[in-house]
């Protein structure tokens, strides 16, 4: 159905994709894999207009495309779902499909639209109604939503990029059926993932790149994690976490009864958390449970509707965030490319972003370049942040390594409480391993971490207590070695939340 051939595309000085080839039969599940800023990204950009390539051909179910747009590539017969979703959130499902309906193609009464968008949910389980609103949706919603206007926009080959991220455990099997449907009909999807599990589940083959050129491609069958990873970075990185015994200190930070509220948002119904020195506790959950809500209002992003925050003993409920932040709380957001990140502004300077006006960045009012620079290699070096140099704007990397770039300032600094949401998301397992040693290692060192993921088996394996989040409600905190799978499994469905009780209360 697709062929690529010879695909180059530079940005300046970076061989972004070098003589790429791809191929994906109708009716295969091609599975695309690298590490963080090895090129996938440009080549799907290239594939569907967005970005134009230096040089190769592209042939797509017998057309051949080059120079086209976006729209000539959904014309074609290309659908890509975004990590970023394009939907309009308040309109409905039926709408925002009519909305991507191709300009100049037959005007579709809303009628029809709906029959569409049943059919396609009836040959791929899609379970999309059309008459909801868009902003009412979870993000496992949302995102077959998108699934369902490419179908119904007729894409014959979907490019899904990093589609499971964001998805709880129930999600991600929801959407392998829709994907093993798509296959049947004999679509083609192409599967951008860091889960190898998931690429060694449900693709039919993997094209691995490496630092813009192909490093390997071998059918699934018979293949494992080693050796995708391998094929990946050229050596082994999927060794077992090995973890220290660790003694916890006094309580640094602590919420009690903490009660936050905003339309259209998850309300926190009474949350009741203490943190200690010299431990990570694990919030388990599925996403859209509060954890977001919780995060923000602890590091000062939002203020609290009643209930208290301590820091070391002292009440921090009213305090800024940069007050917070003098104090030594770090915050690593969920939404970083919007909250965390100034993408115009060059890597050194988003690393420095937090302590800009303290020596050594300042001197008496004066910014200091060197240290600036200096701080930035360092930085750069140490969190494998693959970037020319410090001064390039951090819109320029991939979508990993802007991450790190985050994650570089945040965990760099040495904090006392660090509260982490989802840190790991879009990293390839190489920089997830490294990220998580990288806590680990500041909890040994005393340092108190707050880590909120909706991916179980991270949170098991990178915390000393548990506690689950549901409808705005924290469970008690259990220690790890006491873990019931089982139980947290329930507690994550809701299963054992008294919340009739809570909200009665309040
Ligand atoms: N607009 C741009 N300007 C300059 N360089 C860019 C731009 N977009 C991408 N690059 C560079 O091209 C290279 C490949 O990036 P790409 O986004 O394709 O990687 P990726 O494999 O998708 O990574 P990730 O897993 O982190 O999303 C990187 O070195 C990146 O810095």
């Amino acid at each position: 159905m697709l062929q690529m051939r010879g695909i180059d595309k530079a940005y300046g000085s970076v061989r972004a994709n070098q003589g790429i080839d791809l191929d994906v039969p109708a009716g295969r599940i091609v599975g695309l894999l690298g590490e963080n800023g090895s090129g996938k990204s440009t080549l799907m950009k290239v594939l569907f207009g967005i970005v134009r390539a230096d040089a190769g051909t592209i042939r797509f179910s017998d057309q051949s495309l080059s120079a086209h747009t976006p729209r000539e590539a959904l014309a074609a017969g290309l659908g890509m779902i975004h990590q970023h979703f394009t939907l309009v959130d308040a309109m409905t499902v039926a709408e925002n499909v009519a909305l991507g309906w191709r300009d100049g193609g037959p005007w579709l009464k809303p009628a029809e639209i709906a029959r569409r968008i049943s059919e396609a949910n009836r040959t791929y389980g899609l379970g999309v109604n059309p008459d909801d609103l868009v902003e009412n949706l979870a993000f496992g919603q949302r995102q077959r939503v998108e699934i369902t206007k490419a179908i119904v926009l007729g894409a014959e080959l979907l490019i899904l990029d990093e589609p499971t991220s964001n998805l709880s455990p129930p999600e991600v099997r929801d959407l392998l059926v829709v994907m093993h449907r798509l296959r049947e009909q004999g679509r083609a999807v192409v599967f951008i993932s860091h889960k190898l599990d998931e690429v060694l589940d449900i693709c039919d083959e993997v094209v691995v790149l490496r630092d813009g050129q192909v490093a390997g491609r071998a059918p699934v069958a018979g293949a494992t994690r080693a050796d995708l990873a391998r094929m990946m970075v050229g050596r082994d990185v999927t060794e077992p976490l090995v973890r220290r015994a660790r003694v916890a200190g006094p309580t640094v930070l602590e919420a009690r009864a903490l009660r936050f509220a905003e339309p259209h948002r998850q309300r926190l119904n009474g949350i009741d958390l203490v943190l200690r020195r010299g431990e990570v506790l694990g919030i388990a959950g599925v996403d859209g449970n509060g954890q977001t809500e919780l995060a923000d209002v602890l590091a000062g992003l939002r203020s609290a509707g009643a209930g208290m925050v301590l820091l070391d003993g002292e009440e921090i409920t009213g305090e800024s965030v940069s007050a917070r932040l003098a104090r030594g709380l770090a915050y690593i957001p969920v939404d970083r490319a919007r909250t965390s990140l100034v993408p115009a502004m060059s890597v050194a300077d988003n690393i420095a972003l937090r302590e800009f006006d303290r020596a050594p960045f300042s001197h008496r009012g004066w910014l200091r370049g060197r240290a600036l620079a200096s701080r930035a290699a360092e930085r750069i070096q140490r969190f494998s942040i693959k970037v020319a140099h410090g001064s390039k704007p951090a819109r320029t990397l991939s979508g990993g390594n802007q991450q790190k770039i985050v994650l570089a300032r945040e965990i760099g600094r040495e904090p006392k409480v660090l509260i982490a949401h989802q840190p790991t998301w879009g990293l390839d397992p190489g920089a997830t391993r490294f990220v998580i040693d990288q806590i680990l290692a500041l909890r040994d060192a005393g340092g108190a971490v707050l880590y909120l993921a909706s991916s179980l088996e991270e949170i098991l394996a990178i915390s000393d207590r548990i506690a689950v989040m549901h409808g705005g409600l924290l469970s008690e905190a259990i220690e790890r070695d006491k873990v019931d799978v089982t139980e947290i499994g329930l507690l994550m469905a809701g299963v054992g939340f008294a919340h009739g009780v809570a909200e009665a209360a309040a």
